[in-house]
């Protein structure tokens, strides 16, 4: 190492104050703490800054008229129709959030085992882009292609004797990716991990003259526990059969998280996504170092509900909590972050 941590024997003990105790000096010549000794010393050497475009903002959805109903297992997220999302869209913007995604509480009389109405281009997706593109024309919307909240028996895909279909999925997907593209959704985002789904997806939109409608994939995503409390807010939770593990990726990996992030750029993703995201930061980082594109981190519902409800326990600072978790993305690499305290945060951020 070049750096050379002695200084002269005579010149140890000069610099000591006054009211010292009575020991001597180490002989240090760097001291890294020089830097953190005020808040205006570490805001000049502060390698990462989270601001309010870094968020975006998961909201759920449910039918119905001035509704919001709380999903338990997520404290300070609620459900909510059409036109609460909206009020919701409109906080958005004026928090500065570049982007707000959608996710369907579907009826359980809606729900069948092909997952019909993923593809009904009046489905309730469908309708909160409308409404909200209407109101704020300027606000990004994302919307999730997978069929799970459709699905009687909770999957991302149509099954036949307990396997899931693979292509015959796709073709679904497709259809699914075009109805919201067609009311208005900005960027589509496929959470399935079928094989394939980005090619056919962007081949639609491309053949439907939807050019700039952009594909966000989420091409690492892996099976994880984090994700029990969203499933019960879009209501498969109690509904879902068996596991996702032959489609998600598994945990141990992360080699395999490189392939197929490298296919999903090959068939047209515009930006990339790992899902969770605080167990898999090395999974970003690599990600981000290795093909150095707009890299997203979903930072899942049950990151969300630790934190919150350790927070509500009093057994730990809430909002020091989220600021760092979120920060850590940055860190990591990634560009932004979904996340449940993105409303929250982007407050904070803007009062800062
Ligand atoms: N396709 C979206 C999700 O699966 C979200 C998971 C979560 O927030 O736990
Ligand atoms: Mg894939």
């Amino acid at each position: 190492m070049a750096i050379k941590y002695g200084r002269p024997i005579e010149l140890r003990e000069v610099a000591r104050s006054s009211g010292a105790v009575a020991s001597p000096a180490l002989d240090l010549t760097v001291r890294p703490r020089r830097n953190r000794k005020a808040e205006w010393a570490r805001r000049m050497v502060r390698e990462n800054v989270l601001t309010t475009d870094d968020l975006i903002w998961p909201l759920f959805l449910i039918d119905g008229n001035n509704k919001r109903e709380q999903v338990a297992s997520m404290p300070g997220v609620d459900r909510l129709s059409v036109d609460q999302a909206v009020r919701e869209a409109e906080r958005a913007v004026k928090l500065t959030i570049p982007c707000i995604a959608l996710f369907p509480y579907t009826d359980p009389s809606l729900r069948d085992e092909e997952g019909s109405e993923a593809t009904n281009p009046d489905n309730l997706v469908c309708q909160a882009v409308r409404a909200i593109k209407k109101e704020f024309p300027d606000l990004g919307i994302l919307c999730d292609v997978a069929l799970d909240p459709f699905t009687s028996h909770g999957h991302d895909g149509l099954i036949t004797d307990g396997k899931i279909l693979n292509d015959e999925t796709v073709a679904v997907l497709v259809r699914q990716a075009l109805v919201q593209a067609e009311a208005g959704c900005d960027i589509i985002a496929p959470s399935d991990m079928m094989d394939g789904r980005v090619a056919a997806i962007r081949e639609g939109l491309d053949h439907a003259g939807l050019l700039d409608v952009q594909i966000m994939a989420y091409a690492a995503k892996y099976a994880s526990a984090f994700y029990g409390p969203f499933r019960d807010a879009i209501g498969s939770a109690k509904t879902l059969v068996g596991d996702k593990r032959t489609y998600q990726m598994d945990s141990a990996n992360t080699d395999e998280a490189l392939r197929e992030v490298e296919l999903d750029i090959a068939e047209g993703a515009d930006m990339v996504m790992v899902k969770p995201g605080m167990p898999y930061l090395d999974v970003v980082r690599r990600v981000k170092d290795t093909f150095a594109m707009p890299t997203f981190a979903y930072q899942v519902s049950g990151e969300y509900a630790m934190i919150a409800a350790a927070a509500n326990n009093g057994w730990l600072d809430g909002d020091r909590a989220m600021m760092e978790s979120l920060l850590a993305f940055k860190r990591a690499g990634a560009d932004g972050v979904l996340s449940y305290f993105a409303p929250k945060a982007a407050e904070k951020i803007r009062a800062q």
